[in-house]
C-alpha cells in the first residue's frame, strides 16, 4: 500500500463582490459561521472590508468582504470604491457573486469592468440564491453569467450555483475557493474568526439594530460610532457609549420612537448580539446626535472612521 502525500496546506485573501444585495455578506456569514458582516434588506450595508477567516485542515481562507461596487454618487460612495479597488488589487481570488433570480444588467458589466482593470486575480463566479429559482430558471442564469466574460476580459476560473440561505453548495464553494489559493501557512492564528476591532464589530451590531428598527424610514441614513468603552472596577461589565448619527433633525425622533421605546429596544438587540457574538458583559449607553449631511462631507466622514 502507498501512503498518499498529505496535500500542501494553503492560504490567502479572497473577496466577495457583486451589486447590491447580491448576497456577499450571506455567503461570508455561510463560510465563516458566524455572524460577522452585517446583513439587510437594503443596498450598501456593508461600509467596510471585514474580514472573516475560515480555517480548514488543509486551507486558511481569509474572506475580504467588500461594500458592493457601484457608481459613486456621493462621497461616501466613493471612497467605497477606493477600498473596493485597493482589496481587489491585494486579494488572490475573487468570487463574483450573481444572484440567479435577477438578470445581468449593467451593475454587473460595470464590476466586470472594474475586476478587467484592477486585478489579475481569478474570478470565481458565484450563481447565488438559488433557492429563489427553478431549476431551467438557474440553468438559464449559469449560462447568461458567460456573457460576463467579455466585460471581464478573461474565462471565470469556475462557476458555480450556491445558496447560502438552503445551504446547498457551500462546502463545494469552499472546497473550491480552498484549492485555488496559494500554498502557504496560516496567517491568522486559530480560533481567530475576524480581525476587525471589536469596536467595529460593536458600531456595525449596533446600526444592524437601529436598521432592522427603523428600515423604511432611514435606509441609509444611520451612522454609528462609540465613544469610550470603560470596563467597571467592581465587575466585568463594561460600559458602552455609541453614537447613533443621522443628518437630520426630523429623523431623531424616528429613532427615538415614542417615549425612546424604539432606541430602548434597538439597544436590547444590539446589546444582545454583542453579548453572544463577542463573549462579553456590557451595558450600553446610546445616544442619539445629528450629524448633518454627513455622507458627502470629508471631514464628517473621517470622524467616523470610515
Ligand atoms: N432566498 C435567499 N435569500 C438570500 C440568500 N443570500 C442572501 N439572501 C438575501 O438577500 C438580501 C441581501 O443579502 P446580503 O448578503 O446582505 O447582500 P450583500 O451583497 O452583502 O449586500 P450589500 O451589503 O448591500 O452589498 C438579504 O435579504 C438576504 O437575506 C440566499 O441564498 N437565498
Amino acid at each position: 500500500m502507498t501512503a498518499h502525500p498529505t496535500p500542501p496546506h494553503r492560504s490567502g485573501f479572497i473577496s466577495f463582490v457583486g451589486r447590491p444585495n447580491a448576497g456577499k455578506s450571506t455567503l461570508t456569514n455561510a463560510l465563516v459561521g458566524e455572524k460577522i458582516a452585517i446583513i439587510s434588506d437594503k443596498p450598501q450595508t456593508t461600509r467596510r472590508a471585514i474580514r472573516g477567516i475560515v480555517n480548514r485542515d488543509d486551507a486558511q481562507i481569509v474572506i475580504v468582504d467588500t461594500p458592493g461596487v457601484h457608481r459613486p454618487r456621493t462621497l461616501l460612495g466613493e471612497r467605497l470604491n477606493d477600498v473596493v479597488t485597493h482589496t481587489l488589487a491585494e486579494v488572490d481570488l475573487i468570487g463574483f457573486c450573481l444572484p440567479a433570480n435577477e438578470k445581468i444588467g449593467p451593475g454587473d458589466r460595470y464590476i466586470a469592468r472594474s475586476l478587467r482593470d484592477s486585478t489579475k486575480a481569478p474570478v470565481i463566479a458565484i450563481v447565488t440564491k438559488t433557492d429563489l429559482g427553478k431549476p431551467k430558471q438557474i440553468a438559464e442564469a449559469l449560462l447568461r453569467v458567460q456573457t460576463l466574460q467579455e466585460d471581464l476580459g478573461r474565462e471565470f476560473a469556475e462557476i458555480i450555483p450556491v445558496s447560502a440561505a438552503a445551504d446547498f453548495q457551500v462546502d463545494t464553494l469552499c472546497s473550491i475557493i480552498a484549492g485555488r489559493l496559494p500554498e502557504g501557512p496560516k496567517l491568522f492564528l486559530d480560533g481567530e474568526r475576524t480581525d476587525e476591532s471589536q469596536q467595529s464589530l460593536i458600531e456595525e451590531f449596533i446600526r444592524e439594530a437601529a436598521l432592522e428598527e427603523a428600515r423604511e424610514e432611514l435606509p441609509h441614513s444611520i451612522a454609528v460610532s462609540v465613544s469610550e468603552m470603560l470596563p467597571r472596577d467592581d465587575s466585568d461589565v463594561i460600559d458602552v457609549h455609541a453614537t447613533l448619527y443621522v443628518e437630520r433633525s426630523s429623523q431623531k425622533p424616528i429613532l427615538l420612537g415614542h417615549r425612546g421605546s424604539r432606541i430602548k429596544h434597538i439597544g436590547t438587540t444590539a446589546r444582545k448580539q454583542i453579548e453572544s457574538r463577542l463573549n462579553m458583559r456590557i451595558y450600553l449607553h446610546l445616544h442619539i446626535s445629528v450629524l448633518a449631511e454627513w455622507q458627502r462631507d470629508p471631514k464628517k466622514i473621517d470622524r467616523l472612521g470610515l
